[in-house]
């Protein structure tokens, strides 16, 4: 019964604890992903497309002056007079980066290759110079304009974006490259400003994987300690016009990535995380998730205890007690005997059985019926037990016989308890139907001999009681006071 009741206990708890794990990591690796899933597929791309969205703003009016610039009659004019009074052209271009609070704005002539500037004119370009490509590639282009980031010819310290716009006159004959130039300090605004807002690293590379842009909080750490793993990552974005993908960096997190081709610059515009913080909530809920389930389980297991310890202990004692009388039950007492009499044996004391029987029962429950008969063994086992020891055993043997096991007592000793039992019962006063009614009892005494079994015992005290009830009821007969006949049978 122990056994199973341990066993009962552990199946629970490994139900409930894994019940509850098995659901604390389900939901745990249900929202990882859709998390994952939500950062890859909407939250950087959408970092990304804001981004481009604004730089594609902020060059909105510069393409329009550059525009409206390569338009202007007046530079047609000026140039078809043979670009005669430069300081025209030069104020002409000063007006305009006042106007429109530029940082710089310029005119190339083709005819001239000459560079003109709100300052004056600051060089001729040339072929030659690897410097001035973007002239030539310009004026290459299918495009009306090509926008450049490069140091300015004005400020070499400076890295500023360039409208190069392609001017042709009526009959598509190229005539120079016009246009305004643009602080990348803006764009680094913006990065900065993005960075800060959701702790997300954004930057800038080249078609050559080279980082052009980026915020003073880039962690060029980071990126050196995980180059093989990005190295690898850059292939993919550098061959596709937006990507996006996960990496595990080498001290265990994992490094979220999405890229998106800038066209107007020809560099792609990266936004990383590094975990999301998100990611941390989750598993702090995961944790919370978990300790609440052990506190439950705890709870509920202890709950469980409890009520299987009291079913236990109910099931016990109604197996090993009268439901009735409260007396012990007939099917335990052999083995509260077999307890009693080793520890007599060693302790070298006696022990006395004792066989009681209410003498003519039966009348009373013919007479005042079947409740008050009850009602009389359970006073007399009440008194019974109110006349020996604790840990004397009082068992309801059969209808309305107690057998009483007295342990470290004598036939003699046994016989003065019995006796006074016998004089309380028969001083006892019921009321039935307004009749006072009393009862007797009969008993009969065997003190436990030497490598005798329980039966034999037993036989002998129920002898005894025969011959008690013989000799008239309301008297004990024990061992060796045999007065009957000895040839007297148990009627039953
Ligand atoms: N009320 C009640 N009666 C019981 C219970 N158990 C047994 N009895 C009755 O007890 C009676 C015992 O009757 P008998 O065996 O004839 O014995 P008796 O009337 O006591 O006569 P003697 O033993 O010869 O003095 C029977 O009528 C049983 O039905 C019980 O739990 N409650």
């Amino acid at each position: 019964m122990v056994i199973n009741k341990r066993f009962y206990i552990i199946i629970l708890s490994v139900i409930v604890l894994t019940g509850f794990l098995a659901t604390s990591l389900i939901g745990y690796f249900v929202a990882k992903d859709s998390l994952t899933e939500r950062l890859q597929q909407e939250m950087l791309p959408l970092t990304s497309d804001n981004i481009y969205s604004e730089i594609q703003r902020d060059l909105l009016q510069p393409l329009l002056i550059s525009s409206l610039m390569a338009n202007d009659v007046f530079v047609f004019d000026w140039v078809n007079n043979g670009e005669k009074d430069a300081t025209k052209m030069t104020s002409y271009l000063a007006q305009i980066q006042k106007k429109y609070n530029t940082i710089t704005s310029f005119f190339i002539s083709e005819k001239s290759r000459l560079y003109y500037h709100p300052t004056g004119v600051l060089k001729k370009v040339s072929e030659a110079n690897e410097d001035e490509s973007w002239y030539f590639e310009a004026k290459k282009s299918h495009h009306p304009y090509v926008i450049n980031i490069d140091r300015d010819t004005a400020d070499q310290r400076r890295l500023s974006i360039f409208v190069n716009y392609r001017i042709e006159d009526k009959s598509n004959n190229f005539i120079g490259i016009i246009g305004v130039g643009l602080a990348l300090q803006s764009v680094v605004e913006l990065i900065e400003n993005y960075q800060k807002r959701y702790g997300r690293e954004i930057y800038f590379v080249n078609r050559q994987g080279e980082v052009m842009l980026r915020s003073s909080q880039y962690q060029s750490e980071l990126h050196t300690k995980n180059k093989a793993a990005l190295d690898k990552a850059f292939v993919k974005i550098l061959t596709s016009p937006s990507a996006s993908f996960s990496l595990k960096t080498e001290n265990g997190s994992t490094l979220y990535l999405n890229s998106r081709l800038v066209p107007e610059f020809d560099w792609y515009l990266i936004v990383e995380q590094v975990n999301d913080p998100s990611s941390d909530r989750i598993e702090t809920a995961f944790i919370i998730n978990m300790t609440v389930a052990l506190v439950i389980s705890v709870i509920v297991l202890l709950l469980a205890h409890i009520a299987v310890r009291g079913y236990h202990e109910r099931l016990e004692s109604m197996a090993t007690q009268d439901k009735l009388t409260g007396a012990t039950s007939r099917q335990v007492f052999e083995f509260y005997f077999k307890q009693a009499v080793s520890r007599c044996r060693r302790r070298d004391e006696s022990l006395t059985l004792v066989l009681l029987d209410i003498d003519l029962f039966k009348l009373i429950n013919d007479n005042y019926g079947h409740q008050a008969g009850d009602l009389v063994l359970t006073r007399i086992a009440q008194l019974i037990k109110s006349h020996v020891r604790e840990e004397d055993i009082v068992c309801r043997w059969g209808g309305e016989e107690f057998l009483l096991l007295l342990a470290g007592c004598d036939l003699e000793r046994a016989r003065g308890i019995t006796e006074i039992i016998r004089a309380a019962v028969a001083g006892l006063q019921f009321h039935f139907n307004n009749h006072v009614v009393r009862v007797t009892i009969s008993a009969g005494l065997a003190e436990m001999q030497q490598s005798e079994a329980f039966a034999q015992v037993v036989e002998r005290a129920d002898h005894h009681l025969y011959e008690a009830k013989h000799a008239g009821r309301n008297c004990i007969k024990p061992d060796g006071e045999s007065d009957v006949a000895s040839g007297l049978q148990r009627a039953g």
